[in-house]
């Protein structure tokens, strides 16, 4: 498969640099990470180990691929689709944290896109360089849910290249499931600066619970069947699987960065609302994570 991968940072350079094992694959990213692909390739160590040779570049318009796979911050979606959308796919598929994503990219692009979700660990160390800090596995299938034959297709080529992954007919689910782990650790770990196996511990737990129960709420309202237990258990079983992780937005809020907080907690907030479901927990974490945001010189 020719397969664009637009956002070559920590995630993007990691399934990139898997996927060039096997398939045609081009990075888009910014420099000087695109420079050091394009003069030595990548390397990919920690949990895994590779060094490939894929195509880099800063200029993501007008390109033709097979696939194209986003791997941008959410905050990034909207300028990455109207990239993606000068040149001519075949279909796109949305890796990232938080929701809405899917439907930004579906408003700019003509091909079909896919949800996807993945558990892999990836953290940037230098240009050129990314460490895998966890293998994982990814899941992907119709926005909507329900099957296709090019979503298999998809699932096909990343089995291909060594990534184990689930071609789903419930993609809205995991979408919600996903989001309901992230409105939980990742404000509470970025806020109390801790890691997310912290969030474990009473009375940090209740208010994690607090945050994923709401999550739940709004899915329900949302058509979407997540149960509260269901929601909860989800945030106590990643929460101790990566214990010793700090959280994405833990590791923004630590470098000065904006965060994803927007399409997490923010969109709980917000579809709550056209749903009538009040989300108090969801609304103080969006509001604290968004009054520190106001008040840095934001990278
Ligand atoms: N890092 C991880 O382990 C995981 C990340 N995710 C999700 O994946 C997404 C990406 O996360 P990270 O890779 O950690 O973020 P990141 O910030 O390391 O990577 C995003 C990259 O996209 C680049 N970019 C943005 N707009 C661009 C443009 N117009 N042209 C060229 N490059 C552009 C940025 O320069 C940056 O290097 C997020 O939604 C995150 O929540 C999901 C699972 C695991
Ligand atoms: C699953 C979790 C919470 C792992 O840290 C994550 O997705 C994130 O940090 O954004």
């Amino acid at each position: 498969m020719d397969i664009v991968v637009f956002g070559a940072g920590s995630l993007g350079s990691l399934v990139g640099g898997l996927l060039a094992r096997e398939h045609d694959v081009t990075l888009v990213g910014r420099n000087p990470h695109v420079d050091r692909i394009e003069r030595n390739g990548l390397r990919i160590d920690g949990e895994l180990d590779a060094h490939v040779f894929p195509t880099a570049t800063t200029d993501g318009t007008g390109l033709d691929a097979d696939l194209a796979v986003v791997t941008v911050k959410a905050f990034d979606t909207d300028a990455a689709a109207r990239t993606l959308a000068t040149g001519s796919l075949d279909a796109a598929l949305s890796l990232q944290n938080g929701m809405g994503n899917e439907a930004t990219l579906a408003t700019h692009l003509d091909c079909p896109v896919f949800a996807g979700t993945i558990t892999y660990g990836a953290m940037f160390v230098e240009p050129g360089r990314v460490e895998c800090t966890g293998i994982g596995e990814l899941a992907l299938g119709p926005r909507d849910g329900g099957s296709s034959p090019l979503a298999d297709r998809i699932g096909t080529a990343f089995g291909a290249a060594a990534i184990e992954t689930t071609v789903a007919m419930d993609m809205p689910r995991r979408l919600w499931r996903k989001l309901a782990v992230n409105t939980a650790i990742n404000p509470v770990t970025a806020l109390a600066r801790v890691e997310n196996g912290a969030i474990l511990d009473p009375p940090t737990a209740d208010l994690a619970a607090a945050a994923a129960r709401e999550t739940a709420q709004v899915a329900r309202a949302d058509g979407v069947e997540l149960t509260d237990t269901e929601a909860t258990g989800a945030v106590e079983s990643v929460a101790t699987a990566t214990a010793a992780n700090r959280s994405s937005m833990l590791q923004d809020v630590e470098s000065d960065a904006r965060t994803e907080v927007d399409a997490i907690s923010g969109y709980v907030v917000d579809r709550g609302e056209e749903l009538g479901v009040d989300t108090p927990t969801n609304r103080t974490l969006a509001t604290t994570i968004r009054t520190w945001e106001r008040g840095q010189d934001l990278r």
